[in-house]
């Protein structure tokens, strides 16, 4: 698959629900890079899934409202953008997956088929994409099955194979693992990894602050619909800012500050379970992944089925 790389950037953006007395964003900026994952984090009620909205062109086409400030995708200005021309940029996956599917087809696969022949691919390669994204998202076994008959992870899974065989450069996620138990989880996680290594920009909503460190290139907090921390999971993780901003710190964080008031000695800052681990001298998982990562990469030389880029180690 070739998506073509892309940028978000977001400039001073604030914008007001129609009938809201008060603005939901205040001049919010953010720029994502092409093949990278930037976490979006903050309380609840914050704005988060307005921004992921107006990213993907639902503010203000769908909701209208009030809006200023610029949104580009890939050097298209989203709030003048074709809704096609964004559909062919932009994918989303959303917290409830069942409300994603098409609820016009029979199997998994038509499924995955429903967007590109809507888009006017031709049979022979709608066959082929088809086939790609199921054994990438590892749902060839569920090619038959009805979307509707499937268990929340499996859907999710579909979900996002359905926007992996779009081929769309940047993808907006929000919240996809809210509903999954932790093995789901996982793997929605890993696929998501996989997308991002393949070049896919990612902006990513989640409250799971272990998957954000671990995967998140760039951590933006919002607060009352505004930015008001940013960068590195290790620079927003440690700034005692973002706890009083309300958001959430990974576990492993918590658990290092609390073995410290008890008076144990952990060296740096842990943001993943397996670096506190190995902060301590236990066990961090063998060799599989360096601490600062977590452990994310895969024995077998590949990175959630992809392959690793060149020169990555
Ligand atoms: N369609 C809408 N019309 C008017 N106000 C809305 C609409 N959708 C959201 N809001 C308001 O915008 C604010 C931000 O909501 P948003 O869902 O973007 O926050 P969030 O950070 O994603 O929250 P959560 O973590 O709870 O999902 C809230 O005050 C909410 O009530």
């Amino acid at each position: 698959m070739g998506a073509v790389s892309a940028t978000v950037e977001v400039t001073d953006l604030t914008y007001t629900y129609p009938g809201a007395d008060e603005a939901t964003l205040r001049g919010v900026s953010l720029t994502v890079e092409p093949g990278t994952l930037c976490a979006v984090i903050g309380p609840n009620g914050a704005g988060k899934t307005t921004l992921c909205n107006a990213i993907r062109g639902f503010v203000p086409h769908f909701y209208k409202g009030e809006l200023s400030g610029t949104v580009r995708v890939a050097g298209q200005d989203v709030p003048a953008a074709d809704e096609d021309e964004l559909a062919r940029t932009v994918g989303y996956v959303f917290q409830n997956p069942f409300t994603q599917m098409s609820g016009i087809t029979d199997t998994v696969y038509d499924e995955l088929a429903f967007g590109l022949g809507n888009l006017g691919v031709p049979a022979l390669q709608i066959r082929e994409r088809v086939e790609e994204a199921l054994e990438r998202a590892r749902i060839g076994d569920l090619r038959d099955r009805h979307p509707f008959q499937l268990s929340g992870g499996q859907q999710q899974r579909v979900a996002l194979a359905s926007v992996l065989v779009m081929d769309q450069p940047v993808l907006v996620i929000d919240e996809p693992t809210s509903q999954l138990d932790p093995r789901s989880t996982e793997d929605v996680f890993e696929l998501v990894a996989a997308m991002k290594e393949a070049g896919r920009t990612v902006v990513l909503v989640e409250h799971k602050m272990s998957l954000v460190a671990e995967h998140a290139d760039q951590v933006v907090v919002l607060d009352a619909g505004e930015v008001v921390l940013g960068g590195t999971p290790h620079e927003v993780f440690t700034d005692p800012r973002t706890a009083a901003h309300g958001a959430l710190l990974p576990e492993a964080v918590e658990l290092a500050a609390a073995l410290r008031t008890r008076g144990v000695d952990v060296p740096g800052a842990p943001l993943t379970v397996a670096a506190l681990a190995a902060a301590l001298g236990g066990a961090a998982g063998g060799t599989a992944g360096s601490a600062a990562d977590g452990g994310a990469h895969r024995d077998d030389g590949t990175v959630g089925g992809l392959p690793r880029r060149a020169g990555e180690a």
